[in-house]
C-alpha cells in the first residue's frame, strides 16, 4: 500500500469535530461493510472531546455496528481508574458510556491502580495488542487518531523524551513526561505508523507553530507520523495560520 497524506482546513474547531465525527463514523463504517468489524485507536486531548461528543450527536452514527468496534487508545496518562485526566475516562464519559460497545473490544490501558508502573502497563497493552493481531505486534488499526502538542508531541512521545525513540516494541512506558502527569503510556512510533490511517487533528493558535514545524520539518514526533495508508492533517484556521502549503 502506498503511504500518502494531506492537510485539510476547516473553518474553526466546531466545523472542524462535526467534520472529524462524520468522516470517522463513515471510515468504521466502509471497515465494516468490508469484513463486518473496525478498529479505532482514540487519542486524549480536547478538540478529541469535541469529536467524540459530535459522534454521539451524529445523525449517520447508527450506520456503524458499535458492538463490532475495536476501541484502542494511543497513550495514557498513568493514573488511577475513573480518574478525569485520564484519556479513557474522557472517551468513556463523551461518547463509549452512551453506545451500545461490546466491553470486550474496549481496551484501555492499565490504570495507576492495578498495576504499579508505566512499563508494566505498557507490557500488558503489548500482550493485548499481540493477542488481536494473533501473535505479535499490532493489529491493523482501521484509523487512528492523533491530537498534537504545543511542543509538538503525538500519544505520549515527546521531543527528546527516550520513549520517541523506542522502535522495537509496540508500546512503552513513558516517564517525565514534560506535559502532567509525568508517567505515561503510549503507542511508539512503529505501532502509530503500522496503522492503516492516522488522523493528527489540531484547534487553536496554540497549536499553529507545532503543525507548521512538523509539517515542514519532519523533526518533531507529529511530523514523524506516516501510517502505511494515508496520513490526514485535519486541522482548523487557526491551527494553520503558520502553514506556507498545504500539500506534503
Ligand atoms: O496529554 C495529551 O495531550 C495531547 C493534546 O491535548 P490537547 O488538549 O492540547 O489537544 C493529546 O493528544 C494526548 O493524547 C494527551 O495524552
Amino acid at each position: 500500500m502506498s503511504r500518502s497524506g494531506a492537510v485539510i482546513v476547516h473553518n474553526d474547531a466546531d466545523v472542524l469535530a462535526e467534520a472529524v465525527a462524520s468522516r470517522l463514523i463513515n471510515r468504521l463504517a466502509d471497515a465494516q461493510a468490508h469484513r463486518g468489524e473496525a478498529s479505532i485507536v482514540l487519542t486524549g486531548g480536547r478538540i478529541a472531546a469535541k469529536v467524540y461528543q459530535n459522534i454521539l450527536g451524529s445523525p449517520i452514527r447508527t450506520v456503524v455496528n458499535w458492538s463490532k468496534v475495536d476501541f484502542w487508545w494511543g497513550d495514557e496518562r498513568f493514573l488511577p481508574s475513573g480518574d478525569p485526566e485520564r484519556n479513557e475516562t474522557q472517551a468513556r464519559e463523551a461518547f463509549l458510556d452512551h453506545l451500545k460497545v461490546d466491553p470486550a473490544r474496549v481496551h484501555p490501558m492499565a490504570a495507576a491502580d492495578a498495576v504499579a508502573t508505566p512499563e508494566e502497563a505498557a507490557e500488558l497493552y503489548r500482550a493485548e495488542l499481540a493477542k488481536a493481531a494473533g501473535g505479535e505486534g499490532t493489529p491493523a488499526f482501521d484509523l487512528l487518531l492523533l491530537g498534537i502538542g504545543e511542543d509538538g508531541h503525538v500519544a505520549s512521545l515527546f521531543p527528546g523524551n527516550p520513549a520517541l525513540d523506542v522502535d522495537a516494541v509496540a508500546a512503552v512506558g513513558v516517564r517525565n513526561s514534560p506535559k502532567p502527569p509525568p508517567e505515561r503510556v503510549s503507542l511508539t512510533m512503529t505501532a502509530i505508523n503500522s496503522a492503516t490511517a492516522a488522523w493528527i487533528i489540531a484547534s487553536g493558535a496554540g497549536k499553529a507553530e507545532a503543525v507548521d514545524e512538523a509539517l515542514s520539518k519532519r523533526e518533531l514526533p507529529a511530523g514523524r507520523v506516516q501510517a502505511v495508508g494515508h496520513t490526514r492533517w485535519l486541522i482548523d484556521k487557526d491551527a494553520a495560520a503558520n502553514l506556507k502549503h498545504l500539500e506534503f
